[in-house]
């Protein structure tokens, strides 16, 4: 196993090497091209700037979440059927779900039109992993299109130019024939100009292509210099959810549970298909905030949560993933978005990107309107004081925004908001406090696999950083070397031990031959004692060879094995326990019993309890047949045999003296007169007949 480990760390180093370089050689190149794109970018930004305060229109140049979103002002996108009603506020158009969002919505002050609304020209732009910007599909492979989707759009006919692809950015002939008639448009004439925009759409390609590297970078600082407040939050528990939380989603997971006893639990907005129930406690979002403002106040360093957002918390840096919002979409969201979603992957949610948003009077104080990159969205309020800030909803993204009508919705806090990624939506500004929201895009490989959220293409896949297979992947074929490896190891080791195992065999049944052999001699000897006792004139010679060639302790064999002849072994005293000192005596009498019996007896009991000797046990098709013996046939149990041959010892020793009795004198004679060496020789043939 030692081998094993030291293959295990052998790989991963290799691997953790080969994906450093990779990364080393993609920051390098990246580092060299984000200057130059910065420019061009700037560029864009004056250039636009221009346009916004020329014409009356808002040039939204909206990303599609993994592209440049460029607005002028970001009071702008609530502009909510501003088409359908000019004149009206944006706010007036938004048509409120309950009775006390109307009142929310009296009580709200008109947003600024469209007109007047064109301030500042305001470059908002994703900042995400790469890999969550356009199609993460699986692990480490990204969709093709991964260059910013430049969506130039006045909010009347919003125009979607697809991007070409990164390869095609650098070709400047390709760009140029895609982007000049909307870059004209807005004022990109001269050629400088036009060059510096290629610089700076470069550089945000390639700022972009470093995003996974930096994050990455992130989180080993914050796991290194952070120390949080509430180590807990950071691991799921029941006692964070709202008891009706708990309760949707048990109902969710009955079997019968169906989409229309599913929305009795919930409020629904009508007609969007926005749902708002009870997600979590009151003291666990207090106590979530309390660590998230004292992860805001360490020296760790932080990520933009996404391009809109400037203010609040990637929670996956901050290593909430794991412990919390994986558990929490696998166990409790899916359930639930299954039965609701069906149509947008709600059932097969594999994944997530999860962050804090965070609103103030002094930074951010709404979002625009905007659909996220994710199958299904989960929005829950967490707080803190806040006033106004509700949330808005309008059609997905598909429809033509001057087809589209907006609803507000009142977010409240422990609340959460369900709804679909790819349905336009924006938060209304804060008046008062701060506004916390724990967001959660869930996203499902399957769906997205067929067609990018994003740019809504099929996407052709592209390995990322780390060499030509994904971590993932690499780890996978790691982890069946190790297999293999380990079968080997494995295997060798149950060889090893059966040879082991198949010389001890061995060696027991020459062991147990020699014994055999030895206990015939002794028989003979026995035989020849007790006709000495018979015929006292004769016998004295063989009993006193006996006495002298047999101790009464243990007999040893030593050249047979070159060890001591174990009778406790050989017998298995286990079911009979004695003494050290009663153990030689009855070792000779058990002997005896043996000797005698192998001669009255089939001597294949012998090999019978030999099997009985559980330390060494004799595989299959080693095991002898059973005899039938007087006490029964196949009796395996120690203190049984041994009664049998004590009984079988007391039935020779009577059959003995019958025989002395009735033996004729020259018979006796005949074989007393005998030499030793020929009655061994006869007891090893087995044809002692008494
Ligand atoms: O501020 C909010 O509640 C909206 C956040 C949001 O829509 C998002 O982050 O995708
Ligand atoms: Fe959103």
């Amino acid at each position: 196993m030692d081998a094993l480990s030291k293959t295990v760390v052998l790989e991963i180093s290799k691997l953790v090497e080969i994906e450093s370089k990779m990364l080393k050689i993609e920051i390098n190149r990246g580092r060299n091209e984000i200057s130059s794109l910065t420019e061009k970018l700037q560029l864009m930004e004056k250039l636009l700037y221009m346009q916004g305060n020329r014409q009356d229109f808002t040039a939204v140049a909206m990303v599609r979440d993994r592209g440049l979103v460029l607005q002028p002002d970001r009071t702008t996108q609530p502009a909510i059927n501003s088409s359908q009603h000019p004149g009206e506020s944006p706010r007036d158009a938004i048509t409120s779900s309950t009775t006390e969002d109307t009142n929310q919505q009296q009580r709200v002050e008109p947003a600024q039109s469209i007109e007047n609304a064109v301030l500042e020209p305001e470059i908002v732009i994703k900042e995400e992993p790469l890999e969550e910007q356009c199609g993460v599909f699986d692990n480490r492979s990204k969709c093709e299109s991964v260059n910013p989707v430049v969506v130039i759009a006045p909010v009347k006919s919003e125009v979607d130019l697809c991007p070409p692809p990164v390869r095609q950015v650098a070709d400047k002939q390709q760009f140029r024939l895609d982007y000049t008639p909307v870059l004209r448009s807005l004022g990109c004439v001269t050629e400088q100009q036009f060059e510096e925009i290629l610089v700076k759409i470069q550089q945000e390609v390639d700022r972009r292509k470093c995003l996974d590297i930096t994050s990455a970078e992130r989180t080993a600082a914050i796991r290194d210099i952070y120390r949080p407040l509430h180590p807990h939050v950071y691991h799921l528990q029941e006692s964070f959810l709202a008891p009706r939380f708990k309760q949707i989603v048990e109902y969710c997971r009955g079997i019968s549970a169906c989409e229309e006893g599913l929305l009795e639990l919930l409020d629904e907005m009508p007609g969007h298909r926005v749902y708002r129930f009870p997600v979590f406690e009151k003291q666990f979002c207090e106590e979530l905030l309390q660590e998230l403002e004292h992860f805001e106040k360490s020296a760790a360093p932080k990520g933009r949560p996404n391009t809109m957002n400037h203010y609040g918390i990637l929670l996956n840096e901050l290593g909430f993933d794991s412990g919390f919002i994986s558990p929490l979409r696998e166990l409790y969201l899916r359930p639930i978005t299954t039965l609701l979603y069906p149509d947008c992957g709600g059932h097969c949610l594999d994944s997530q990107k999860a962050f804090v948003v965070k609103y103030d009077i002094n930074e951010d104080l709404d979002l625009s309107y905007h659909y996220d990159n994710a199958e299904i969205t989960l929005n829950v309020s967490l707080g803190k004081d806040f006033t106004e800030g509700n949330l808005y909803f309008g059609n997905m993204k598909q429809v033509p925004l001057s087809e589209s009508e907006c609803a507000e919705v009142e977010h409240r806090v422990t609340e959460g908001l369900l709804h679909r990624g790819q349905q336009m939506h924006g938060a209304l500004p804060i008046s008062s406090g701060q506004r916390w929201n724990l967001i959660i895009w869930m996203r499902a490989s399957e769906v997205r696999n067929k067609l990018c959220p994003m740019c809504q293409r099929k996407p052709s896949l592209l390995e990322g950083a780390g060499g030509t297979r994904g971590f993932r992947t690499q780890l996978a074929m790691i982890w069946e070397k190790l297999t293999k490896a380990a079968l080997v190891e494995i295997s060798n080791i149950a060889d090893e031990c059966s040879a082991v195992l198949h010389t001890e065999i061995s060696l027991h049944k020459t062991e147990n031959e020699a014994l055999k052999k030895r206990c015939y001699s002794l028989e003979v000897q026995l035989r020849a004692a007790r006709e000495a006792q018979s015929y006292p004139g004769h016998g004295s010679s063989l009993a006193h060879r006996h006495s002298a060639d047999q101790p009464h302790h243990s007999p040893e064999i030593e050249g047979v094995f070159g060890k001591d002849w174990c009778m406790e072994l050989w017998r298995d005293d286990k079911a009979l326990p004695r003494e050290k000192g009663n153990v030689d005596a009855a070792a000779m009498t058990s002997l005896q019993a043996q000797t005698i019996d192998l001669i009255e007896s089939d001597p294949e009991l012998i090999f019978v309890k030999e099997e009985s000797y559980d330390d060494h046990p004799i595989g299959h098709g080693h095991h002898m047949p059973l005899p039938e013996t007087p006490t029964g046939a196949g009796i395996f149990e120690n203190n049984m045999l041994h009664r049998s041959v004590e009984q079988q010892l007391q039935s020779e020793l009577n059959n003995f003296q019958l025989m002395t009795e009735s033996h004729s004198t020259s018979q006796a004679c005949t074989q007393a007169a005998l030499p030793t060496e020929h009655l061994i020789d006869e007891a090893t043939i087995n044809t002692i007949d008494i």
